[in-house]
């Protein structure tokens, strides 16, 4: 038996736009990343990729993108849960920053380390900073220890992993087409998870907005194919050169 998983990282938002480090700070989609999310529901509807249940984090950009994609794919029905574990990386005091001015401020190498790297975080943002998330009700729960300042790739699979495995996992064993609408850095996490990429190679790996890549994992849930099928692969390499290319 395999087991089918949908990826799908959010249309572009307002801040993808602007080329600012977003993280953790709420902004909406644009009309263009409205557009990329009906999108991705006409392109799993055609393929016959139609979710049984919907994960997803606790911000707009993804919540949005969700409801979207499914009501384009005739799936608005399907149960949604929501986790904080799912939130884009935390980018720390970058968040807010913008891109252009950080390479040009910081340099090739550490702009490259603190976006791309897998275990060096950008500087922690400081509480009382206008981006930080202090006292936003949706974290009120979160015991304070597990509310980062600043996270890198590393630490967003140490916090993406209990929800695999607690939550999409027992979804895909009963047999269930799982969507996981998400951001650029959650899903690079899942993606180096899923593929056994290399804390190196990771690195080199950029997910596009709105394109759904869809794996089918096998009975010890590694995928039948490294890498998944994008079910636009053109759409995709043009979108995954743009993200690879912000800030230039
Ligand atoms: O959080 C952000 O800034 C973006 O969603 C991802 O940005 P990145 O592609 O520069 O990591």
């Amino acid at each position: 038996m395999t087991y089918r998983l949908v990826l799908l990282r959010h249309g572009e938002s307002e801040w993808n736009a602007k080329n600012l480090f977003t993280g953790w700070v709420d902004v909406d989609l644009t009309a263009a990343g409205e557009a990329e999310a009906r999108r991705g529901g006409e392109l799993l509807k055609s393929r016959d990729v139609l979710p049984d249940v919907l994960h997803t984090s606790v911000l707009r950009r993804a919540i949005r993108t969700a409801n979207i994609t499914l009501d384009v794919a005739d799936r608005h029905w399907v149960p949604v849960r929501r986790s904080w574990r799912l939130n884009e990386r935390h980018y720390g005091a970058l968040q807010g920053k913008d891109k252009k001015q950080t390479l040009a401020e910081f340099g090739e190498e550490q702009f490259m380390l603190w976006r791309r790297s897998y275990d060096t975080p950008p500087p922690p943002i400081d509480p009382g900073d206008e981006f930080a998330q202090t006292g936003d009700a949706r974290y009120a729960d979160l015991p304070p220890e597990l509310l980062p300042a600043t996270e890198c790739l590393k630490d967003v699979l140490e916090r993406f992993l209990p929800y695999w495995y607690d939550a999409i996992v027992p979804d895909l064993r009963l047999g269930r087409t799982v969507a996981v609408v998400a951001h650029g850095n959650s899903l690079r996490a899942l993606v180096k998870h899923l593929d056994d990429v290399s804390d190196d190679a990771i690195a080199g790996l950029n997910i596009p907005t709105g394109v759904p890549l869809v794996y089918e994992l096998d009975e010890s849930l590694r995928p039948v194919s490294p890498g998944g099928e994008y079910l636009d692969p053109q759409a995709a390499a043009a979108a995954i050169e743009a993200v690879k290319n912000q800030g230039r």
